[in-house]
């Protein structure tokens, strides 16, 4: 792509007001290059690794380490063995705000889960003694479960039910709530990946309205006093400020929460806490994420061990 669409244009106006900045980001979008590759730890490193470590950044979890570019983690037997999961680095911006909650915690809800990065990301932050990694999607079921398999997370139960069932189902049970949202996915361009139709109003709207009913129902699981992070991987406000808009009217009850680490990543097109990874940075191909705390006070209700028991014969 040499040439910027007028949507694309249309786009880099929305988001940057000046047009260095404009052309910083166009420049990105239309001549990807290549980010660092990350890999979480699961288990404790071992001593020699096959790959050569990256300084780390200021915010870096110490259970994530960036490696030199062109390493190949995913074909070591280190992965193979499970002692570490790859993710991009604009996922584990994203992810950090769960860095956040103190730990461990009880329960935590990913809502969106396949294929696992997260849920892994959670459970080495977190601790929780049960997690749900829950996925919609059934044909996407198999390389979750293969991954948090691999990696041994030894407290996950897979479920695959719609949001709104699950929030029918066990509400208010989750000391935290995980929405990683599916989305236009425009970062993906930054990556060098496709994502037909991306920047088109009509996907923007779909995935907007989506991620507004799957954040509804979200809230729902949220225990008193817990946390409820959204997070996405496209750059158009309609998906992520303006639902975060959307989300504090409709749901006065949960707060936004300011991250320290994520100050200098402050998102300039609200005064909301929320965060932004952009893909000119050289960071990541980029990201969106917030932590909203629900400030209700009341007993958090137990899940059901018969929905766990249902749940772990999947696994
Ligand atoms: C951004 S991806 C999640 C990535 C995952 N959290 C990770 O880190 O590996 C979004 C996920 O939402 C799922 N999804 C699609 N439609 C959904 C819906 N209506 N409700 C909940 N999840 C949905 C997709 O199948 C996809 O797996």
């Amino acid at each position: 792509m040499d040439q910027p669409s007028k949507l694309l244009l249309k786009l880099s106006r929305q988001l940057f007001s000046e047009s260095a900045q404009q052309g910083q980001f166009l420049d990105r979008i239309l001549h990807p290059r290549p980010y660092l590759p990350c890999v979480l730890w699961c288990q404790p490193h071992p001593p020699d690794l096959p790959f050569t470590l990256e300084p780390a950044t200021s915010w870096q979890p110490p259970f994530v380490d960036r490696l030199a570019l062109g390493s190949k983690p995913g074909q070591t037997a280190l992965h193979e063995q499970g002692y570490f999961y790859c993710l991009d680095f604009s996922s584990v911006f994203a992810a950090s705000v769960l860095c956040a909650i103190p730990s461990p915690i009880a329960c935590l809800i990913d809502v969106c889960a396949a294929p696992g990065g997260k849920s892994i990301f959670a459970w080495v932050a977190l601790q929780p003694a049960v997690l749900v990694s829950n996925e919609v999607i059934r044909k996407r079921l198999g390389m979750l479960i293969a991954n948090l398999r691999r990696c041994q997370i030894q407290t996950a139960v897979i479920t695959s039910l719609d949001s709104q069932v699950l929030a029918a189902t066990i509400p208010h049970t989750a000391q935290v709530v995980l929405v990683d949202a599916p989305c236009s996915g425009q970062s993906l361009l930054a990556k060098g990946d496709r994502a037909p139709g991306c920047f088109h109003p009509v996907s923007i709207n779909k995935n907007a309205n989506r991620q507004k009913r799957i954040l509804a129902n979200a809230s729902y699981l949220v225990a008193p006093q817990g946390y409820l992070a959204y997070m996405t991987c496209t750059y158009s406000p309609e998906e992520n400020e303006r639902i975060i808009n959307w989300f504090l009217e409709q749901f006065p009850q949960f707060r936004p929460m300011v991250i320290p680490h994520l100050m200098p990543y402050q998102s300039h097109l609200t005064t909301i806490p929320c965060y932004r990874m952009w893909p000119q940075e050289g960071l990541g191909a980029g990201a969106f994420t917030a932590l909203f705390q629900n400030t209700e006070t009341g007993d958090t209700p137990e899940i059901a061990p018969a929905f766990l028991q249902q749940a772990r014969l999947i696994l």
